[in-house]
C-alpha cells in the first residue's frame, strides 16, 4: 500500500447485472487526502460503486482502458482491502444488532467477525487497550458494556465506526449513515465523522441528504443512471440546476454556515 498514491483510481469501469450496465463507464480519481460525497437518486448506482471498491462487484474485465487501483495497488487480498476501507452500512449495523456488547463488537473488527467467540479468537491486551482508546476518542466509552440491542441507532453507528477504526484504516466508507437517526444523533454523528476526518482518515460518504456533507468534504460527485453526472468542488456542484436535473424534481439548495440542505 502506498500512502501517497490516489485512494481510488478507476478508469472505464462498467458493471453489468441482469444484462444491464448498473455502472456505465465510470472513471473516478480520488486523491490520497481527499474526502468525497457521492449523491444520487435511488437506484442510481451509489451502493454498487461502493461494492466495486470492496470487491463485492467486479467490472467487465475486457472493457477498453479499464484500470482499477486502490491506494496504488491493483491486486488486493479482500480482507486486507476491507480493513483499509472501513465500511459502515445499515446492513452491517443490522448484522451487529445482537447479544454482543459494544466492546465485543469493536474487538470483533480485528477478526472480521461480528461478535467475539472466546474459543476461537485470541484477543490480546493490546487489542483491548486500542479498542478502549478508540471508544474514548469517539466519546462512547461509557457504552462499552452495553448490549448492541440496548443502545440507540446513533450510538450503534458510532460503535461500528470504532469497529472499523481498530485497523487504523486509510478511509471510512459511510453508506447513508444518518438514515433513521434523530436530529441530535445526526448532529453528534456528523461531529464524530468530522473528528475522524481531522484525524487523517479519508471519508467517502454516500447519501441522499446534503446535510450529511461535513465541512471536511470539499468534493461532491453526482451519480445518475450508473454514470457520473457531475463532479467537482462542493460549492460548484450543489446548485439548484444540478440537483433539479439529478433528482428530476425542482430542488432548492440552501447553505447554512458550512452545511448544505435541499428542499423540493
Ligand atoms: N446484484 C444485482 N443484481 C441486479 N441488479 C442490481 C444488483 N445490484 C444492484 N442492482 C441494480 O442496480 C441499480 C443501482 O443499485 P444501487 O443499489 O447501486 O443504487 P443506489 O444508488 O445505492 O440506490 P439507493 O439510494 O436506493 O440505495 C438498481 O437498479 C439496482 O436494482
Amino acid at each position: 500500500m502506498n500512502d501517497t498514491a490516489p485512494l481510488l483510481d478507476f478508469r472505464h469501469m462498467t458493471v453489468i447485472k441482469d444484462e444491464r450496465a448498473i455502472l456505465d463507464d465510470i472513471s473516478l480519481l480520488v486523491g490520497a487526502d481527499e474526502n468525497i460525497a457521492i449523491i444520487g437518486p435511488n437506484g442510481s448506482g451509489k451502493s454498487s460503486l461502493i461494492k466495486v471498491m470492496t470487491r463485492e462487484y467486479y467490472p467487465v474485465a475486457d472493457a477498453p482502458g479499464l484500470h482499477m487501483n486502490i491506494m496504488g495497488e491493483e491486486m488486493w487480498n479482500i480482507f486486507d482491502l476491507r480493513k483499509q476501507l472501513g465500511i459502515i452500512t445499515t446492513d452491517l449495523q443490522n448484522m451487529c444488532l445482537r447479544d454482543s456488547t459494544v466492546f465485543e463488537i469493536v474487538l470483533s473488527g480485528y477478526f472480521s467477525s461480528i461478535g467475539i467467540y472466546d474459543d476461537f479468537f485470541d484477543v490480546t491486551i493490546e487489542m483491548k487497550a486500542m479498542a478502549n482508546e478508540i471508544l474514548k476518542f469517539l466519546g462512547i466509552h461509557h457504552l462499552r458494556n452495553q448490549k448492541m440491542t440496548k443502545i440507540s441507532s446513533g450510538e450503534a453507528r458510532k460503535a461500528l465506526i470504532a469497529r472499523a477504526l481498530v485497523h487504523d484504516p486509510k478511509a471510512l466508507v459511510l453508506d447513508e449513515p444518518t438514515n433513521s437517526l434523530d436530529m441530535k444523533s445526526i448532529d453528534q454523528f456528523r461531529k464524530t465523522v468530522s473528528s475522524v476526518a481531522k484525524a487523517g482518515k479519508n471519508i467517502i460518504l454516500v447519501t441522499h441528504d446534503l446535510s450529511d456533507i461535513i465541512p471536511e468534504i470539499k468534493r461532491v460527485i453526482l451519480i445518475k443512471d450508473g454514470k457520473i453526472f457531475a463532479d467537482g468542488k462542493k460549492e460548484d456542484i450543489l446548485t439548484n440546476e444540478n440537483l433539479t436535473a439529478l433528482f428530476e424534481v425542482p430542488v432548492t439548495v440552501q447553505k447554512h454556515g458550512e452545511y448544505y440542505a435541499a428542499f423540493c
